[in-house]
C-alpha cells in the first residue's frame, strides 16, 4: 500500500520522472499534438510554453491521465504519485482548509501531515478557516499543500499562478522554488509567462503546431537574477521560439 510520508524541509532524493513516446491528440480530425516525445528526468523542472491553443493543457491532461482519448504510439511512463494543480485552486468550499489538504493524502489518517504541509506553505493557524475566507494567493497555497502532502514524484501544474497579481506571483515563485528544492518532484509547469519559466525551470520547451519546436536547458544558478545576461538571453531565445 502506498505510504504517506511527512513533509519536511530535508532535501529528498529526486524521484520518478516522465517518459512519453509518440503522444498524439486529435479533436474532430484536427491534430493538436502530433507524435510528440518528451522525457522529464526525476527531479527535473520543465516549463512548457506556447501560444494560446497550442495544446499545452492538452499535453498536461494527457500526462495526468485525464484524457482517455489520447493516442500513445510508443509508451508512457508516469509515476503513480502524481499531483496536478490548476489556475483555480479547486478547493471544496464546504470543507475547512485542513480537510482540503488531507484530501491530497492517499490514506486519510494523516492529519499531522496536513498540518505540516500547511506550515510549509506559510498557512499555520489557518487550518480551520473556510476556503472562501482566504485570498486567491492563500487558496493557491492550500492547493499546493494538498498537491505536495502526498510527496508526489511528479507535479503537473497548469498555469497555477496565472490569475494572481504580480506581487503574489513573486512570493508564489519563491515558495514553489523552496518546495521543489526540499521535495524534488519532477515538475511540468504550463505557463504563458516567459519570465516565470526562466526564473523557475531547469529546462524550457515550446509547443507549436503540435510539435516541440524548442527545448533548452536553463544555464543559471538556483537563485536567479532577471538582469543576468544569461537570463536575458534565455528569455530572448524563448520569445524568438514563440515567434514574438
Ligand atoms: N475537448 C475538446 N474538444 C475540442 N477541442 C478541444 C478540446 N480541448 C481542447 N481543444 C482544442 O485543442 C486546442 C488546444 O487546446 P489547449 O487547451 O490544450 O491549448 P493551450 O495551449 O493550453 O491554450 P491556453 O494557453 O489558451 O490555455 C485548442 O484549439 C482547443 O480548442
Amino acid at each position: 500500500m502506498a505510504q504517506d510520508l511527512p513533509l519536511t524541509n530535508a532535501k529528498r532524493a529526486p524521484k520518478g520522472g516522465v517518459e512519453v513516446r509518440g503522444l498524439s491528440r486529435r479533436f474532430s480530425g484536427r491534430t493538436i499534438i502530433d507524435n510528440v516525445d518528451l522525457t522529464i528526468a526525476p527531479g527535473e523542472f520543465v516549463a512548457l510554453l506556447g501560444h494560446s491553443g497550442s495544446g499545452k493543457s492538452t499535453m498536461l491532461r494527457a500526462l495526468a491521465g485525464l484524457d482517455p482519448d489520447v493516442e500513445i504510439a510508443g509508451g508512457l511512463t508516469v509515476p503513480d504519485a502524481t499531483s496536478v494543480i490548476f489556475q483555480d485552486a479547486r478547493l471544496l468550499p464546504w470543507q475547512r482548509v485542513l480537510t482540503n489538504v488531507r484530501l491530497g493524502l492517499r490514506r486519510q489518517d494523516g492529519g499531522n501531515l496536513a498540518v505540516a504541509a500547511l506550515g510549509e506553505v506559510g498557512l499555520t493557524g489557518r487550518e480551520t478557516a473556510w476556503p472562501g475566507d482566504l485570498s486567491g494567493g492563500e487558496q493557491q497555497r492550500v492547493a499546493l499543500a494538498r498537491a505536495l502532502v502526498r510527496e508526489p514524484e511528479l507535479l503537473l501544474a497548469d498555469e497555477p499562478f496565472g490569475a494572481l497579481d504580480a506581487l503574489t506571483k513573486i512570493s508564489m515563485h519563491k515558495l514553489l522554488r523552496e518546495l521543489c528544492a526540499a521535495h524534488s518532484p519532477a515538475v511540468l509547469l504550463v505557463t504563458h509567462d516567459v519570465d516565470e519559466a526562466v526564473l523557475l525551470a531547469d529546462r524550457t520547451i515550446v509547443l507549436h503546431g503540435g510539435r516541440i519546436v524548442l527545448d533548452e536547458t536553463v544555464k543559471l544558478p538556483n537563485i536567479r537574477d532577471r538582469a543576468d545576461p544569461e537570463f536575458v538571453g534565455h528569455r530572448k531565445r524563448l520569445l524568438d521560439g514563440l515567434g514574438v
